[in-house]
């Protein structure tokens, strides 16, 4: 049986972030994830005990986190290869994500040169978040973005993701399928889920062209969700919707 969680930092946007976890489960899931949702690595503890109490009273699960990633609307993607702030979040996000039971947490590279030096502060801090994520039980997930949206983000593949990741040598470090950033890259995303499903920790969906709910676009998604029954773990619907809320497919 296929899980979805619905992501509250594409969906819902139209409400406070505080309001959008009870908005997700009246409108039928009981689980959510987010991109880090405060400006900078380390807000108020209140703050952070706000979204905790948004989450909890609402009755859904956390199921996925991003790290700290800048300024997403401005246009970062992540702050991985930026040490300083990187590590000034981790224990932060590990904390929140632990207290919430939330067991995956994600490490976006950063719009940053792929160079050698870029590479060895990546790998060094997904080893620190890896190990502190270890803590907890949980997973620390790489994923790869398509060019037309990041055109600065390096890492824009699969066969790069899974290169940094075999860089870090953790056992839980894995990919992230975002398999609508993977399609518009011309990827295979059936074979890959055939090839490759045993290091996901995470993914996320969405259709293409468009970025849409599944079957707005061109993906195969009947052929999508019948190889992701093997996968068992939830399925973030990070699709974006014009009008309020969240379009549930689904029940369409
Ligand atoms: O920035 C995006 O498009 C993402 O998918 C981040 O997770």
């Amino acid at each position: 049986m296929l899980r979805f969680d619905v992501n509250l930092s594409i969906l819902f946007t139209d409400l406070p972030l505080l309001d959008r976890p009870s908005a997700a489960a009246r409108a039928g899931f009981d689980a959510v994830e987010m991109w880090w949702p405060f400006d900078g690595p380390t807000p108020p503890r209140a703050e952070l005990q706000a979204l905790r109490s948004a989450v909890d009273d609402a009755g859904v699960r956390l199921v996925a986190l991003n790290f700290d990633a800048g300024d997403m609307p401005g246009g970062d993607r992540g702050v991985l290869t930026s040490t300083d702030r990187f590590l000034a979040n981790v224990d932060v996000a590990v904390e929140l994500a632990g207290s919430l039971g939330c067991r995956i947490l994600n490490a976006l590279y950063g719009n940053a040169d792929d160079t050698p030096e870029c590479r060895r502060a990546a790998t060094a801090n997904l080893r620190k978040a890896a190990d502190r994520a270890a803590d907890i039980g949980a997973t620390v997930v790489v994923e790869a973005l398509n060019t037309y949206e990041n055109p600065r983000y390096p890492i824009t593949s699969s066969k790069r993701a899974f290169e940094v990741i075999d860089d870090v040598g953790r056992d839980n470090v894995k990919f992230l399928a975002d398999l609508y950033h993977l399609h518009r890259m011309g990827e295979d995303v059936l074979d890959l889920i055939d090839t490759q499903a045993h290091r996901f920790g995470h993914v996320q969906i969405a259709d293409d062209p468009g970025r849409g709910h599944p079957g707005s676009g061109r993906m195969p998604y009947r052929a999508i969700f019948e190889r992701l029954e093997a996968y068992g773990g939830h399925i973030g619907l990070e699709y974006r919707h014009e009008g309020q809320g969240a379009f549930d497919w689904r029940t369409a």
